[in-house]
C-alpha cells in the first residue's frame, strides 16, 4: 500500500462513534477522508469539520456529515498531513494553501494526529519553504518584511498561470525559503508580528501523534525525538 495511504488508514482507526473529527487537507489527508467515508458508509456515526473547501466537498461526496463551529463544543480528533516534521514534532504545513483553517481546526482539537510518509521527516525544519498567509492589501511590502527575516519570500501563483494563488479565506500565500529554521518558536512569533500576515505554517507543539508510512509498507507511530 502507498505509504501516505497506510499512515492515513492507521490514524483513522483512532476514530470511534460519537466523535467530532477534523478533516485535514492534501494528498495524505485525502486517504484519511476516503477511509473515514468508508467507515461512515459502514455505520460509523461521527460529525466532521473540514480544513478546506476541497476537503469539505470530498467529505460531502462520501456522505460524511459536515458541521460548522456553531454546532460543536470542540473537536475530539483531527487527522492532517504535513510538509515537514522535525525531531520535536514541530510541523510545517500549508503546501496546499490550507494552513489557516488547519491551524484553527488543530487548535480546537483535543488531539492532532499528523500523517506523513517518511520523506517528510527532517532533523530540522526549513528545507520546505514556509507558507505564510498574507492579506492582499500591501502584500508587496509584507513580502519585503518577510524577506528581512532571512528568507526568499515568493508570492505563490496558480500553476495554470492564472495569477496569485487565493486561499479559501481570500488571501495570498507567501512561500518563504529559509533553508534552515533554527528556532521555529521565535520565527513563528516574528512572522506573525508583521502587519499583513494572517498566520504562518509553523505548528509548534500542536501534534499529539505522528504516524509515518514507509516505502517498505510498514507504518509506525513515532515517539517524540525518535526520528
Ligand atoms: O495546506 C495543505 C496542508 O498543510 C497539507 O496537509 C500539507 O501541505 C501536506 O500535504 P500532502 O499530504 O499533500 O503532502
Amino acid at each position: 500500500m502507498e505509504p501516505k495511504r497506510a499512515a492515513a488508514e492507521k490514524a483513522v482507526a483512532y476514530i470511534h462513534d460519537g466523535m467530532v473529527v477534523g478533516l485535514g487537507t492534501g494528498t495524505t489527508a485525502y486517504w484519511a477522508i476516503q477511509q473515514i467515508g468508508k467507515r461512515v458508509q459502514e455505520g460509523l456515526h461521527i460529525r466532521a469539520i473540514a480544513t478546506s473547501s476541497h476537503s469539505e466537498s470530498l467529505a460531502r461526496e462520501l456522505g460524511i456529515p459536515i458541521v460548522s463551529f456553531s454546532e460543536i463544543d470542540g473537536i475530539d480528533l483531527t487527522i492532517d498531513g504535513a510538509d515537514e516534521v522535525d525531531l520535536a514534532w514541530n510541523v510545517t504545513k500549508g503546501g496546499g494553501g490550507a494552513l489557516l483553517r488547519e491551524k484553527i481546526v488543530a487548535s480546537a482539537s483535543k488531539r492532532l494526529v499528523i500523517i506523513v510518509d517518511e520523506s517528510k521527516l527532517a532533523p530540522q525544519l526549513g528545507r520546505f519553504p514556509l507558507p505564510v498567509e498574507i492579506v492582499k492589501f500591501g502584500h508587496e511590502w509584507t513580502l519585503k518584511r518577510l524577506a528581512s527575516l532571512g528568507c526568499q519570500a515568493t508570492l505563490r501563483t496558480f500553476s495554470s498561470g492564472d495569477g496569485p494563488y487565493i486561499t479559501d479565506n481570500g488571501n495570498y500565500i507567501a512561500d518563504c525559503a529559509f533553508g534552515r529554521i533554527t528556532n521555529p518558536q521565535i520565527l513563528h512569533e516574528q512572522i506573525n508580528q508583521i502587519p499583513g500576515v494572517v498566520d504562518n505554517g509553523l505548528f509548534i507543539g500542536m501534534a499529539g501523534s505522528v504516524v509515518v508510512g514507509y516505502r517498505d509498507g510498514s507504518v509506525r507511530e513515532l515517539e517524540k525525538e525518535s526520528l
